[in-house]
């Protein structure tokens, strides 16, 4: 997965030049064009649809000058860091095995390129400004990067960046401007602007209110695991020889193997659970099964947020909203937390979102994978489901009806007096609710504290 990024496939001739060669100014006149195109585009599509175009001063200057907002548009800004080895790796310990030319297999760990790294900051940063309700409508881009990096690191991550805005959907998002400077280690700052009418809170959900979410969930937390697994290499070789028709011995012989001659020293064996796993799948399974790997790897490296459905949500009225970037039980209970209210997620709707993912589920168990929640494929997934951050797909809660990009969850119940409600308020919910002073709530049990925690463990 994740082979050839952009800037390696592309036709640059100063695409290994570190940018301490370069110096800064270059590398802005490289860089430059790929924004400067990116904003033209915009403006075009505003000016034919009659709109004011967003940059009247674009990148160049000491600041960006934007145009003023439609009357009665309130302004949002959110800032969002990526920063090497805790948000994206240049050298995953894992990734998916791609196959070579003569049908051999090829092991090496994936590596986040700039182009990655473009996409995810576009995203994390237009999911927040959509989370208000708020349409994206610019982007400022800050670089930390060490005088080794290569030129085509740079020229991939604009072109993730524009790509990102596209594929997210915020078609009227320029790119205002930037800093690049030398740096120890790898760290991308983007601030995002945007515009709304009506602000949509954390703090705006209310009992009875329906819990729905827009986007994906669980699959850019299956993603990371795959990468952070070693065994995941030798694991897809597997399903990639099954799914080709070699016969499952054979496959297991070439990729032990093969696998060995990369392991310079430890343990090189394939797990048993892993070989006992293959012998029992069809061709079709392991094709089934890789698809899905590859889905997973592809929304860590590129998640996609719904954008538009940020600003649909505010006109069905929403009462509250983020983007799930932490988890659904984490982000979830910080709406139980700013409402004052408990979230009660509905078991079979959070089934649904996992479902897919048991394939994924079945092969992460096998080559290692600690679950917790018990040895099962179905439970392993719903924990991708409720822990799972970065696919910023938006949480929102409606006191009526839902949108049909929108996919129910669950509802909101009156929180229990001593989480701040008073007692008329709280009334008969109180008989229902198995979990008094919980913010989510599953199947009558508490689900708090699951979730990412910088400057802590994922639960
Ligand atoms: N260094 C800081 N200075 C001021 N405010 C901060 C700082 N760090 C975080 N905050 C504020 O704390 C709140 C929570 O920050 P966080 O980064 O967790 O936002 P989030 O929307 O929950 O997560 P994400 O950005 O992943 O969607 C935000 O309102 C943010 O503005
Ligand atoms: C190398 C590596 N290790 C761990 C993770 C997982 N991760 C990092 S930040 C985050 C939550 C959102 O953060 P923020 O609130 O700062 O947007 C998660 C789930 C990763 N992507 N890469
Ligand atoms: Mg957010």
């Amino acid at each position: 997965m994740n082979p050839q990024t952009f800037s390696e496939t592309r036709d640059n001739p100063m695409r290994e030049t570190p940018l301490s060669k370069l110096g800064e100014s270059r590398v802005l006149r490289a860089f430059m064009p790929i924004i400067n195109a990116h904003n033209e585009q915009v403006a075009a599509a505003a000016r034919q649809a009659g709109r004011i175009e967003p940059l009247e001063v674009g990148p160049g200057d000491d600041c960006a000058v934007l145009a003023e907002p439609a009357p009665g548009q309130r302004t949002v800004v959110t800032t969002d860091t990526l920063v090497e080895d805790q948000d994206f790796m240049n050298l995953w310990p894992g990734g998916i095995a791609r196959a070579g030319e003569a049908g051999e297999f090829i092991l090496d760990p994936a590596r986040s390129s700039g182009y990655d790294v473009g996409r995810k900051a576009a995203t994390q940063n237009l999911a927040d400004v959509a989370a208000m309700g708020a349409r994206p409508a610019s982007l400022f881009i800050s670089l930390s990067l060490p005088g080794s990096t290569p030129y085509g690191w740079i020229d991939g991550f604009a072109h993730g960046i524009v790509d990102g805005i596209n594929a997210c959907g915020a078609t009227e998002c320029v790119i205002g401007g930037g800093d690049i400077g030398d740096s120890t280690e790898m760290s991308v700052t983007v601030t995002a602007l945007g515009y709304t009418d009506r602000a949509v809170l954390r703090s705006g959900a209310r009992p009875g209110d329906t819990i729905a979410l827009a986007g994906r969930t669980a699959w850019s937390d299956a993603g990371l695991r795959l990468l952070l697994n070693p065994l995941s290499l030798p694991a897809t070789a597997l399903l990639r020889a099954i799914a080709a028709g070699q016969e499952v011995e054979a496959a297991l012989g070439a990729v032990a193997q093969a696998w060995e001659k990369k392991q310079a020293e430890g343990s090189s064996a394939l797990p048993e659970g892993l070989i006992e796993l293959v012998r029992t799948l069809t061709p079709e399974d392991a094709a089934h099964m890789i698809a899905v790997c590859e889905r997973a790897v592809e929304s860590q490296h590129h998640p996609v947020s719904p954008i538009p459905a940020g600003d649909v949500a505010r006109q069905h009225q929403a009462s509250s909203m983020l983007d799930l970037s932490d988890g659904l039980v984490k982000d979830a209970g910080r709406v139980a937390a700013a409402s004052g209210v408990q979230m009660r997620l509905d078991r079979a709707a959070v089934d649904a979102f996992a479902e897919p993912l048991l394939p994924l589920a079945r092969l992460l168990l096998a080559i290692g994978e600690r679950n917790e929640a018990g040895e099962s494929p179905a439970s392993l997934a719903r924990t991708f489901v409720l822990v799972g951050g970065e696919d910023h797909g938006l949480l929102a809660t409606f006191p009526g009806e839902v949108p049909e990009e929108f996919v129910p969850l669950g509802t909101c119940v009156a929180d229990a007096p001593e989480r701040g409600l008073s007692a008329e308020l709280y009334g008969a919910e109180r008989r229902h609710n198995a979990v008094t002073g919980a913010a989510v709530v599953m199947d009558g049990r508490s689900l708090d504290g699951m979730g990412w925690e910088h400057y802590g463990a994922s639960a």
